[in-house]
């Protein structure tokens, strides 16, 4: 919520309508949460201080808090102000991002049959012996999973997280920047190269949806749904630089390798076990009407899938 920092302080005694209910809401949320991670760290404190092993669940988790009970102490340790915000990072930065662009992945998957069943022949090769078998020697890592990385990818470059990314710019700059003409059929064309002065202290948004929709980048068929713009070939490379899913530079995602790797192994196991199929009241309707039904969206913090309805059939 965009307040100024003394507005909270001030919101119990200055009844502002409206704005002061909802800062006290986040304000209860925030103490909620912060008493569920406080819980967390007091069982996982339990479980170091019994020496369970991290290979849990909660690694993670474990191996935080490991880091703050760490003998050595001082610097070499982490605070419990450190504790409480790095799990606060990957609690939000982490876990809301991920779960909803796998539901966008998850409803894609529904209505691409085509898609799926390439994934499910990439996840049979790698996985000869089933995603079930528990023996993790024998699972091979994301990056031999180029089609499901690339669904991923391409989720992400139509339903991306973070939409825009505001920056507070540090320094005096020049951005070089581009005219275009929109032709008849809706076709870019590339016009006058011009550029734009940006002084320190400005705001500056980052449309992040609009560059991955941008068909001087991706091409015509932008809209359309398509995994194979991610995979490389010898007269190819996909234009790493107009695909900000991750923001880029030195504050970009952290969680990037993370979010890719627990993607690609969740939608693996997925189509691996089930077939993921549309609703019964969407089977037999036109394409562009199960679209807008199934990949309906509401924007909070991240975008929301507030539709993705799907039916699983176990594969035998
Ligand atoms: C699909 C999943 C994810 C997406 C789309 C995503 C996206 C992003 C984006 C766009 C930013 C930059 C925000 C900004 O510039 O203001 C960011 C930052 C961050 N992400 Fe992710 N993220 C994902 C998953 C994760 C995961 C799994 C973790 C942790 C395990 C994580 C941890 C973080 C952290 C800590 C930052 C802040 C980095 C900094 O400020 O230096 N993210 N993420």
């Amino acid at each position: 919520m965009l307040t100024p920092d003394w507005f909270p302080a001030i919101s119990s005694i200055v009844k502002v309508p409206f704005l002061s209910a909802r800062v006290h809401a986040t304000q209860q949320a925030f103490e909620e949460l912060g008493r569920y991670m406080l819980e967390l760290v007091s069982s996982a404190r339990a479980s170091v201080v019994e020496g369970r092993s991290s290979a849990s669940s909660a690694a993670l988790l474990h191996n935080l808090v490991e880091a703050n009970t760490s003998p050595e102490g001082g610097s070499k340790c982490l605070s419990d102000g450190e504790l409480l915000s790095n799990i606060f990072s990957f609690l939000l930065a982490g876990h809301e991002t991920s779960a909803h662009s796998l539901g966008f992945a998850i409803s894609l998957l529904a209505l691409h049959p085509e898609a799926q069943s390439k994934m499910y022949a990439e996840v049979r090769k790698v996985w000869p012996e089933g995603s079930g078998t528990r023996n993790f020697a024998k699972l091979r890592p994301f990056f031999s999973q180029p089609y499901t990385l690339a669904f991923f990818r391409e989720t992400l470059r139509l339903f991306p997280a973070a939409i825009w990314l505001s920056k507070l710019v540090y320094a005096d700059a020049v951005l070089p920047a581009q005219h275009f003409t929109v032709g008849e059929k809706g076709t870019l064309t590339p016009g006058k190269p011009f550029s734009v002065a940006v002084p320190a202290g400005s705001v500056v948004i980052l449309d992040i949806w609009s560059l991955h929709m941008n068909p001087l980048y991706w091409g015509d068929d932008v809209e359309d749904f398509k995994p194979e713009r991610f995979i490389d070939s010898d007269t190819y490379r996909w234009p790493r630089d107009a695909f900000l899913s991750f923001s880029a530079g030195p504050r970009a995602c952290i969680g990037q390798r993370f979010a890719y790797t627990e993607s690609v192994c969740i939608l693996a196991s997925l189509v691996d076990r089930y077939e993921v199929l549309l609703p019964e009241n969407l089977m037999h309707k036109p394409f562009e009407e199960q679209k807008e039904k199934m990949l309906k969206w509401t924007h909070s913090i991240t975008l929301i899938p507030t539709n993705a309805n799907v039916r699983l059939r176990r594969r035998t």
